[in-house]
């Protein structure tokens, strides 16, 4: 089935990434979220990052112009029955994610393929409460978006061999690669990454290190981009936190329980980056730890 527009739930960090490589690579994307302030936000943040890649030419202004052209807007849910392909990239509680999925589905056009970007939660259970399970995949992209090359695909337990290859086409469009993972919590990426992320949060809790000194060691002795605890902004602690609690609740093993300290932090309202303020204060001109 060959896919030409493209609907995206939820116009966060993540939402509008996935627009801005979906509208670059000639897919028609229309983007919903509930607060008409997030879908502005995004649409100037892709203009921004699109001009980004044109400053360094990595696309012409030309290709920035069709792509932003390409991407609608809309606050009305139902408006994406109208595409081929759904990529639901909201908040990380499985309860949004099926309230979306329930109101949305008596809008669909019969051969509309549904995901989630989740980076954690059981595709089998999402898709079980929708009318086209075999229809329904993870379709895991990384923060950020126009620059990870990976995309993990998770099939549910009825995901069918059509919509597994019509994705995987997608992906190779995108000039992304693909890794297939077992629908089982948190895939592969985030059941490593964030076991990683939360045990730089522990280190930090019991006064191992400082937040500096926990970042800089794995950047320069273990040649991560990012410290954990900058990463861990990056991503969102809300998000660090679900993954987490999706571990501990679905495989049962202790070693999963989140950090006391992710969770105080959540508790705030330090979200990281996307609220000004986590384990580093970004409200001024650099970065400061915040402990
Ligand atoms: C949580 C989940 O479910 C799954 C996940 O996503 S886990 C998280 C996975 N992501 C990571 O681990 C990110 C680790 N960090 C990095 O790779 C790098 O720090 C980074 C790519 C984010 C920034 O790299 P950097 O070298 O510090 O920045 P910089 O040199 O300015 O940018 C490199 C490129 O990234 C782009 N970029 C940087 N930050 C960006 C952003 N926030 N949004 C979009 N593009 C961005 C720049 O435009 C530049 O693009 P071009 O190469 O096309 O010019
Ligand atoms: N952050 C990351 O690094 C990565 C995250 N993911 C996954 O992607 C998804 C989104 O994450 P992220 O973009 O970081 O989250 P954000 O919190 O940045 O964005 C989520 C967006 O969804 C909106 N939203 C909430 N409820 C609804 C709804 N019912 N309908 C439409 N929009 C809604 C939120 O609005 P409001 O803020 O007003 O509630 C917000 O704008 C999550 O499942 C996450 O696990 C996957 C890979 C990487």
């Amino acid at each position: 089935m060959a896919v030409q527009t493209v609907g995206i739930i939820g116009a966060g960090q993540m939402g509008n990434g996935i627009a801005h490589v979906f509208a670059l690579a000639g897919y028609d994307v229309l983007m919903t979220d509930i607060s008409q302030d997030a879908l502005d936000k995004a649409l100037s943040l892709i203009d921004r990052n699109l001009e980004r890649q044109v400053s360094r030419d990595r696309i012409t202004a030309d290709d920035k112009k069709i792509a932003m052209a390409r991407i609608r807007t809309t606050l009305k849910l139902a408006d994406l029955g109208q595409t081929d392909l759904v990529i639901e990239a909201a908040t990380e509680r499985e309860t949004v994610k099926q309230a979306i999925f329930e109101d949305l589905v008596p809008h669909l056009k019969p051969h509309t393929i549904l995901t989630s970007n989740t980076s954690s939660i059981s595709i089998t259970r999402l898709a079980s409460r929708t009318d086209r399970p075999e229809k329904f995949m993870g379709f895991h992209f990384m923060n950020p978006v126009p620059v990870m090359q990976l995309v993990e695909l998770i099939r549910g337990i009825a995901t069918d061999e059509e919509t597994y290859k019509t994705l995987h086409e997608v992906v190779e469009k995108l000039g992304k690669t693909s890794a297939s993972a077992e629908d089982f919590p948190a895939f592969i990426v985030n059941r490593i990454l964030m076991p990683m992320i939360n045990e730089a949060v522990y280190t930090l809790y019991e006064g191992v290190g400082s937040v500096k000194s926990i970042d800089e060691s794995m950047k320069l002795g273990a040649n991560w981009p990012m410290g954990p605890l900058e990463l861990a902004d990056f991503i969102g602690l809300d998000t660090c936190l679900a993954i987490m609690n999706v571990l501990h609740d679905g495989l049962a093993d202790t070693k999963y329980r989140p950090c006391p300290l992710l969770t105080k932090y959540v508790e705030a309202g330090w979200l990281g980056r996307k609220t000004g303020r986590g384990f580093y204060d970004y409200r001024g001109d650099t970065p400061v730890p915040t402990r």
